[in-house]
């Protein structure tokens, strides 16, 4: 065990300085760190790439993931190098095949969806349309059916015939009826969404990822973008992870630059030009909009930054 963790010391050490620990609870006899020890790890560069992120701050899922990462790049770059961070799709064992050699890609969207706003009803849907946003969701939350075929029905027909991708939030069979552009789903939708369904119909798939491990776990469907979040803290939704920072979404965007890619959560104008640079095509926004004084001038300022 000495050996992993002398190797995962050293990869700590080549990294405190990149943004990727996030602050966790002191580790103590009483409050151990997961084990990672624990499966059929093959080799020790698992074990120890598992353990390094476990104690900078990465969710157990996250760590295994980076574990076998950690592997993979050992073996294929002939040894290990902890001033490294894998960044590949290879050393996170994601398709290796492009989309349009993959018969289960869902539809393609523009790689650049440029500023995205994530907007409550159907009215605020049709004042993004209104000042030519380039994407919009409708992500209306609700128990009534009527209500919810009423607000995707209006927000479609203010898309129409515009220079707005209108994705849908959610409702997946009601986007399909409604002619929506796209469906945007998070990771507890896809288990009781039928993609298959959204495919065939030609709709574009938006899917939520928090981290490695969903990440990896999203490319299996080949959507047709990846949100990744949230990238600071927010208010409008519980998150499964700690804010990821900016450090880890510059490793994200680099590992998933193969897809259209949108950062989202706590993002506005004093941290876009940031969040952008990181190779995102897209920043997902709600309050930098719905909460301005001056939703339109606040549009144009988010763009201006973005560029
Ligand atoms: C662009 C974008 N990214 C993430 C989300 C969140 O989706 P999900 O995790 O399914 O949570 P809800 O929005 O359904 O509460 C999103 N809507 N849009
Ligand atoms: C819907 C959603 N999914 C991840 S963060 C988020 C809300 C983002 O809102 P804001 O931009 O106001 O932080
Ligand atoms: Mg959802």
């Amino acid at each position: 065990m000495s050996l992993i963790r002398d190797l995962a010391e050293q990869i700590i050490a080549a990294h405190r300085n990149d943004e990727l620990c996030i602050p966790i609870p002191q580790f103590t006899p009483s409050n151990p760190p997961p084990r990672i020890d624990n499966e059929a790890a093959t080799d020790h560069y698992e074990l120890a790439g598992a353990l390094a992120a476990i104690h900078m701050g990465f969710i157990e899922s996250d760590a295994k993931v980076l574990g076998k990462a950690w592997s993979r790049m050992a073996q294929g770059d002939g040894g290990f190098n902890a001033q490294k961070w894998p960044n590949r799709p290879e050393h996170f064992d994601l398709l290796p095949w492009t989309r349009n050699m993959n018969p289960n890609a869902f539809a393609e969207c523009p790689t650049r969806l440029g500023l995205y706003g994530v907007m409550p009803d159907a009215d605020w849907v049709k004042r993004m349309v209104d000042a030519e946003l380039p994407t919009v969701q409708l992500r209306f939350k609700s128990d009534d059916r009527s209500k919810i075929r009423k607000q995707i029905k209006e927000a479609v027909a203010a898309s129409k015939d515009s220079k707005t991708l209108l994705f849908i939030n959610d409702y997946w069979e009601q986007a399909i009826d409604a002619g929506a552009y796209g469906v945007h789903l998070g990771q507890e939708d896809i288990a009781t969404a039928n993609l298959d369904q959204i495919r065939t119909a030609g709709l574009r798939l938006g899917l939520s990822t928090h981290g490695y491990a969903e990440m990896a776990y999203a490319d299996r469907f080949c959507p047709s973008y990846i949100a990744m979040g949230a990238v600071f803290p927010t208010n409008l939704k519980m998150m499964p992870t700690a804010p990821q920072g900016l450090g880890r979404l510059y490793q994200y965007a680099k590992l998933m630059s193969h897809y259209p890619l949108v950062a989202i959560g706590g993002i506005d104008e004093g941290s876009i030009h940031a969040v952008s640079k990181s190779g995102v095509g897209s920043v997902a926004v709600v309050r930098a909009i719905t909460q301005a004084k001056d939703p339109r001038a606040a549009i144009k300022h988010l763009q201006e930054l973005m560029q």
